[in-house]
């Protein structure tokens, strides 16, 4: 267990793609309804116009029931939102930037880990956050570089005390044995937004954590 509290165990990576022809603002409040603690909107192919709009829609249900938004990449959209945080990864702009930044500087920093080197860098001493990114190989994600396996999360366990956020084939089937080899919380995609009812997928999830 992380030494810094992060108070979120299930995290929600949402794209409206992602959500296979149904609506990604009801599988969001399905699956907030079911227990996920926070939103992360993740728009690869949009244009930042239509990033945004997803992003305002999306704020005004994740206020709703008091879950924090993060955006992913965009500066842009997590500051014209004013969105709980943003995530970014080692081809995005840096945590030490995005805290230099006015509107970001109070917010929540995720910072993917793809190298055992990243943990002793600046990036990662200013980021709430660190994504173990992938703890399995998913098909959701293909440009990834290391797949740490639960060895690797036990390893990054070790080396930091910053909350470690679990992503990439996370399910219920391997949930717990993610969380006993160290992290503190489980991202997921599919296990949610392709599930036939989100809101008992979370709720699912949600428990086998709590168990
Ligand atoms: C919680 C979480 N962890 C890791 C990632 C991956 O971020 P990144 O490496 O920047 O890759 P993209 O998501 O931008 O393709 C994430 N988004 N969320
Ligand atoms: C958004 C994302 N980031 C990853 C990383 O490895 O950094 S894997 C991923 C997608 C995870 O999707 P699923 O739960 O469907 O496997
Ligand atoms: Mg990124």
């Amino acid at each position: 267990m992380s030494l810094n509290p992060f108070p979120y165990q299930l995290y929600l990576v949402i794209s409206e793609a992602d959500c296979v022809g149904r609506n990604f603002l009801q599988v969001a409040e399905q699956a907030m309804l079911g227990g996920v603690d926070v939103i992360q909107l993740r728009e690869k192919n949009s244009s930042t116009d239509s990033f945004l709009a997803k992003a305002q829609q999306l704020i005004e249900l994740t206020d709703k029931y008091s879950v924090p938004l993060i955006i992913n990449d965009n500066i842009q959209v997590a500051e014209k939102v004013d969105a709980a945080g943003i995530h970014v990864g080692n081809s995005d702009a840096s945590p030490v930037y995005l805290r230099q930044r006015p509107l970001l500087h109070h917010k929540i920093i995720g910072y993917s880990i793809e190298y055992l080197s990243q943990l002793d860098n600046e990036q990662t001493a200013v980021s709430d956050y660190l994504g173990i990114s992938p703890v399995f190989r998913t098909d959701t994600k293909t440009d990834t570089i290391t797949e740490w396996g639960l060895e690797g999360i036990k390893t990054i366990r070790q080396l930091t005390e910053k909350p470690l956020v679990a992503i990439g084939h996370i399910h219920l089937g391997n949930a717990k044995e993610v969380m006993n080899a160290g992290a503190d919380c489980l991202a997921v995609v599919s296990a949610i937004c392709g599930a036939p009812d989100p809101q008992k997928a979370a709720y699912q999830l949600k428990n086998e954590i709590l168990k």
